[in-house]
């Protein structure tokens, strides 16, 4: 089986056994165009502020490039690959004429920023998603109580809506809005299909049906038939066969011609196959350039601030909760771009460390509150629970003492506050939380792991694969292809697992009790209505950057 994951900067490939999940070749693809923030490739204009826009051909590279490689590093031949899957980041969604040609490859549209993927993270949409949820809330939507009371910035119809807005030509020329994890199923098999999990997810459809013909209208006029025009299709179920491989795609990848092709899921929920996280109250937390949290249950709960509550979302005949942090490896990252003096760059450059390597050695050792820090986690905003991307980033505490490698502790603890904030909230609100898995680039770091582990006071399991998405991948294609009767079967079969692989220290998680509460204290001060300063901060950069454009 082929597993595809589509990431925030990068394409994984892997080639996996279907019998038992063996990993027998992987490469991987960074996107020559990577996230597009500041101009438009070849262009000077620069681009509004909190734009985060992709280049579609990007994408097809990875079918081009990782997968021939990691075909080469299995050594296995091509005909015995009988199955792709796909994964991708969500919401990434862009603009298609009606035979799914992306709007930013026509000649006349290519300058033009709203033509562009629009990646999960542009937050720029956040006016339109305020918009769409004050007007659900006057109208009492049934639906919105599915996602804890307010739609995201992030998804499908506040990036929408902001095209209408800003730019009607684009908006009228997009013949099909889709994902992206839809798209690349497309250009896989030859034609549309949409998966449960993100038009759910990411496209308010809920019990059959997208948000009516006169919510659209009352929203914006022109906007009254975006979901019959422009979304509306067949919606198909996670593990099915999306069709055969065509030509064209088999002649990218150098896989066989009508090989099954799975139906297109987001890269977290994929992950769940290969975490073995399918039964209710198991939570998966994939942590990466931001993390998923993931648990299914056997019924309906409304949870505030989740992102999402879908019947057949992760896995068929379950109800999928979805929660989520914008921003924990990017904050890690942010911190180590800007945060560190040169000598602690040369130190780590000596010793051979990365940055979060050095920073994470010298915190490592630190009494738990010796740094008399506690950050807010929201330098990409908040995805859960407030769901709020105004929303910014808060150090307290900080004194003329304090060292580059404490705000990165403090910053890592922060992520995890978050966490477990997502967590309590899930069970007391009706949804159960019995054991905690981790996947995702961060479970490599044992000093994050750690902090969780304490945070949570819980043991945390983690997946036993550097590729937990796109094994995953390759879990749906194995039953797509008729490998396996079903997602959980195939999971049992092909999944990887490392049980209790970080445990909590009694003493250190009594300490970050402390902590916990004073960040729950800011967390509410600012996340809720007690100050507006954060909002403010935001409104006067965008109307200083505006003025400046
Ligand atoms: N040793 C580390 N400690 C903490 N964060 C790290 C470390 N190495 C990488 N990161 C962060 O992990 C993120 C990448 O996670 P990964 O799961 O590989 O990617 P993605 O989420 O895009 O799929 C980046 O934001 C990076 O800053
Ligand atoms: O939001 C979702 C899934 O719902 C993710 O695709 C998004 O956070 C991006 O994930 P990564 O951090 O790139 O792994």
């Amino acid at each position: 089986m082929v597993g595809i994951d589509f990431g925030t900067l990068s394409g994984r490939a892997v080639v996996v056994r279907a019998s038992d999940g063996t990993h027998l070749g992987e490469a991987v693809h960074a996107y020559s165009n990577g996230v597009v923030e500041t101009t438009l490739p070849g262009a000077v204009t620069a681009l509004a502020p909190d734009t985060a826009l992709q280049v579609p051909d990007d994408y097809r590279d990875v079918l081009r490039r990782a997968v021939p490689e990691a075909l080469a590093t299995a050594g296995v031949p091509a005909h015995s690959v009988v199955g792709i899957g796909v994964d991708f980041t969500a919401c990434t969604v862009l603009p298609t004429t009606a035979d799914g040609t992306p709007l930013a490859e026509l000649p006349d549209l290519a300058a033009r920023p709203h033509a562009y993927p629009k990646l999960w993270k542009h937050h720029a949409a956040q006016p339109q998603a305020d918009q769409i949820t004050t007007l659900a809330r006057e109208r009492g939507e049934p639906w919105l109580a599915r996602y804890g009371g307010k739609i995201s910035a992030e998804w499908q119809f506040a990036k929408a809506l902001q095209v209408l807005q800003e730019d009607p030509e684009v908006y009228d020329r997009a013949e099909r809005w889709i994902e992206a994890a839809d798209w690349i199923v497309w250009q896989l098999c030859g034609h549309e299909t949409r998966n449960i999990s993100t038009a759910g997810y990411k496209g308010i459809h809920q019990d059959g049906a997208y948000p009516d013909r006169d919510f659209l209208a009352a929203l914006h006029p022109r906007f009254a038939d975006f979901a019959r025009d422009k979304l509306e299709h067949p919606i198909s179920q996670l593990g099915e066969r999306a069709g055969g491989l065509t030509a064209r795609a088999a002649a990218w990848t150098g896989l066989p011609e009508g090989i099954a092709v799975a139906v297109g899921n987001i890269d977290a929920h994929a992950t769940a196959a290969a975490a073995q996280t399918v039964e209710p109250g198991r939570m998966l937390a994939v942590m990466g350039t931001s993390t998923c949290h993931l648990v299914n249950s056997e019924s309906l709960a409304e949870v505030p601030g989740m992102c999402g509550a879908v019947r057949d979302g992760i896995i068929p005949g379950l109800w999928g909760y979805e929660a989520g942090q914008s921003g924990v490896g990017d904050i890690f990252a942010w911190f180590t771009r800007t945060g560190v003096p040169g000598d602690y760059a040369q130190e780590a450059a000596a010793q051979g460390l990365s940055a979060h390597e050095l920073l994470a050695a010298r915190a490592a050792d630190q009494p738990v509150g010796g740094h008399g820090l506690v950050a807010l986690d929201w330098h990409s905003g908040n995805r859960s629970v407030l769901v709020d991307h105004g929303l910014s980033g808060v150090i307290a505490g900080l004194t003329l003492a304090t060292r580059p490698e404490e705000i990165y502790r403090a910053l890592v603890e922060a992520t995890a506050f978050g966490t477990r904030t997502i967590v309590e909230t899930c069970e007391r609100n009706g949804v159960p939380v019995h054991d905690i898995t981790v996947a995702g680039g961060l479970v490599a770091s044992p000093f994050v792991m750690g902090i969780y582990a304490d945070v949570l006071r819980r043991p945390l399991h983690a997946t036993d694969s550097d590729q937990g998405p796109a094994l995953g991948a390759a879990i749906h294609a194995a039953v797509a292809a008729g490998a396996h009767p079903t997602i959980q079967k195939a999971a049992v079969a092909m999944g990887r697992v490392r049980r209790d692989a970080f445990t909590p220290d009694p003493g250190r998680a009594d300490a970050y009790d402390a902590l916990y509460a004073v960040y729950t204290e800011l967390h509410d001060h600012f996340g809720r209505g007690a100050s507006d300063a954060l909002h403010r901060l935001r409104r006067i950069r965008n109307a200083t950057l505006e003025g400046n454009r």
